[in-house]
């Protein structure tokens, strides 16, 4: 009820009745119909700086109990990529599917759902923290790329998904040695979708600059499934389909960075 406001994705109708902003019209995420989608010339490519943490420094892994949230040094800039101002990282996390049969991709184009999707979370270098930018229109801006199905081990993605065994209740942490972060996204920062939506949980925050890459990451199948089947949330239940389902557009529309 609204005293815990503690949600679940079973709960998501109940969701703007808990939280007013999960009810409005720019929410996330959505459906990228490619041939509606408008080239824009400003859309330049995304410039990344500081994403190469090094290996003495640790970075948090945390279970939350909805997706595994690895905690980012706020030194990661993201610019470029026709932002009014540079962006600093947060936090990343993942969604994803259930035993490799039904996919778990929040975006998804021309009606494809991937196997899963990586979202790299940071807020507008304006303001001094998350809470503060996270109420203002274009505060935040989420990078997400779509996770498929592979033939080769991921190596990048390895370097997190052998830490899931460690942290497989809810609340559990454990930490990673830093690495190059940008191993975990595609390799062409130029070809993107851009759009104005929200965040995809509670408190569901539509000041949200989305970047969707064109290019996709691939995982081996065994990856996907270490992903789907390790995790577990409330009650022990396994952490799995932890994605909204596709919000209307209200008019927005979605450009892109390339022809
Ligand atoms: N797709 S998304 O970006 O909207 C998103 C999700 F879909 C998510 F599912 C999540 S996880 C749920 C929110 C949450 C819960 C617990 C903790 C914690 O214990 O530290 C942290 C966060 C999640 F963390 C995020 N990103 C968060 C959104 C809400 C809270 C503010 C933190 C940064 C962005
Ligand atoms: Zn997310």
């Amino acid at each position: 009820g609204h005293k815990d406001r503690h949600w679940s994705y079973r709960d998501m109708p109940e969701w703007a009745s808990m939280f007013p902003n999960c009810g409005g019209h720019m929410q996330s995420p959505i459906n990228i119909d490619t041939a509606a989608a408008s080239f824009s010339s400003k859309l330049e490519p995304l410039l990344l700086s500081g994403y190469d943490v090094p290996p003495n420094e640790t970075l948090p892994l945390k279970n939350n109990g909805h997706t595994l949230l690895l905690g980012l040094p706020n030194k990661m800039t993201l610019s470029g990529g026709g932002f009014p101002q540079p962006y600093q990282a947060v936090q990343l996390h993942l969604h994803w599917g259930t035993g490799h049969t039904r996919p778990g991709s929040e975006h998804t184009v021309d009606g494809h759902r991937y196997a899963g999707e990586i979202h790299v979370v940071h807020y507008s270098s304006h303001f001094d923290s998350f809470q503060e930018a996270a109420s203002e229109p274009g505060g935040l801006a989420v990078l997400a790329a779509f996770l498929q199905v592979g033939l080769e081990i991921n190596e990048p993605y390895q370097h997190i998904l052998k830490h899931l065994s460690d942290i497989k209740e809810e609340g559990e942490e454990t930490v990673v040695a830093g690495f190059d972060v940008t191993k975990l996204l595609p390799d062409n920062f130029d070809r993107y979708f851009r759009y104005n939506g929200s965040l995809t949980t509670p408190p569901c925050y539509q000041t949200v600059n989305w970047t969707v890459f064109n290019q996709t990451v691939r995982l081996s199948q065994d990856q996907i499934s270490v992903l789907e089947d390790t995790l577990q949330g409330e009650d022990d239940e396994p952490i799995q389909s932890n994605f909204r389902l596709p919000q209307s557009l209200y008019g927005r529309s979605v450009l892109s960075s390339f022809h």
